[in-house]
């Protein structure tokens, strides 16, 4: 447990209170309680956390239509959705899947990046390391129900999960696509990905930004499940059963003892990681390839 205590982020308190000024910009501070289980079902703007199996495990929809992309506000109340589960000694277990159709997340949100000033580029990236940071460590068991297209930041975000159950659907496709737009994954990106399918295939993976379909990518180790559409939130509460029969102290314990060091890279060099990030992507040749992703996604419709 020590070692649990231990791992917590550095900064989290400084970033939450930051969330909460901007909840309260946002004219809605407060977590709105609702429906029989009380205070145990609360829904933000864009989390809906709903109780999932024997009250010990919630299920977190990311609401953030179209693509749930991952905007700073919506990094900012899935931090306090999560802080909160965390904090409730009666949920052991999360599963975080999409409430948008055929999307489980677009990724990082193209417009924070795009168009903006550094100081906003910096207040964005300290939001998606938290992120990552917050959910690597977690102490709960995570299972992710992909429920649709799942690239970059988007499968960042499953990847930092216990398990992956994909849905077996051809807009399900999952992978670190980052290269397509012609942007890196930073080296924690990469990292989480290795720990994952292994260095030669992230290598390639990466280099050729590929998004894979669910057989590939249950082939590749990138998900564990794939099943049928209207079975992924049930094969991923069946899963959790199975890690939650496994002593919390004793599962945490080896979770931190695998996850800790891949963490500790990123904690130790947090300052420079946003200031790499913030010098790389307002270069004039990394907006103009933004600009031209963005206005690709748009032709796309027309
Ligand atoms: C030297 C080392 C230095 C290191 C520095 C590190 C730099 C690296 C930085 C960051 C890493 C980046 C990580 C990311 O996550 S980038 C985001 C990658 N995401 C994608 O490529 C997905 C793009 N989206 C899609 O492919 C599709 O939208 C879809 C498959 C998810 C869904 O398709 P569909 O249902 O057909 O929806 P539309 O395409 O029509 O989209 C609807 C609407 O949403 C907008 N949109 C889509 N994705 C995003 C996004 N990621 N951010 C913002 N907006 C998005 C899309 O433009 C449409 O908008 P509209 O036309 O106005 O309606």
């Amino acid at each position: 447990m020590a070692l649990a205590v231990r791992m917590r982020v550095p900064c989290r308190a400084l970033l939450c209170a930051g969330a909460q000024l901007r909840g309260a910009a946002l004219g809605r501070p407060e977590w709105a309680a609702g429906g029989g289980d009380g205070a145990r079902r609360f829904a933000s703007l864009r989390v809906l956390v709903e109780p999932g199996a024997e009250g010990r495990v919630a299920v977190m929809k990311l609401k953030n239509p179209p693509v749930n992309s991952l905007s700073l506000d919506f990094l900012t109340e899935f931090l306090i959705s999560l802080e909160k589960l965390e904090n409730d000694k009666a949920f052991r277990g999360v599963v975080i899947t999409s409430d948008c159709p055929n999307v489980f997340s677009a990724g990082l949100d193209l417009r924070e990046m795009y168009g903006r000033n550094p100081g906003h580029y910096a207040e964005y990236w300290k939001a998606v390391q938290e992120l990552w940071l917050r959910l690597y460590l977690s102490n709960l068991v995570l299972v992710a129900a992909i429920n649709g297209s799942c690239p970059a930041g988007g499968c960042l975000m499953a990847l930092t999960s216990d398990v992956r159950i994909l849905s077996d659907s051809p807009k399900s496709v999952i992978g670190l696509n980052e290269t397509l737009l012609g942007i890196v994954a930073p080296f924690w990106f990469k990292d989480t990905l290795v720990n994952t399918i292994g260095h030669r295939a992230s290598e390639r993976a990466l280099q050729l930004g590929l998004l894979f379909p669910p057989a590939e990518a249950l082939q590749v180790g990138l998900v564990d499940h794939v099943v049928p559409e209207d079975q992924v939130q049930s094969m991923a509460l069946s899963v959790m059963a199975h890690w939650l029969a496994i002593p919390d102290h004793a599962r945490q314990l080896t979770k931190a003892m695998m996850r800790k060091a891949t963490a500790d890279r990123l904690i130790k060099q947090r300052e420079a990681d946003i200031q790499n990030f913030v010098s790389f992507i307002s270069r004039d040749s990394i907006q103009k390839s933004l600009q031209i992703y963005l206005e690709k996604l748009k032709q796309k419709k027309g």
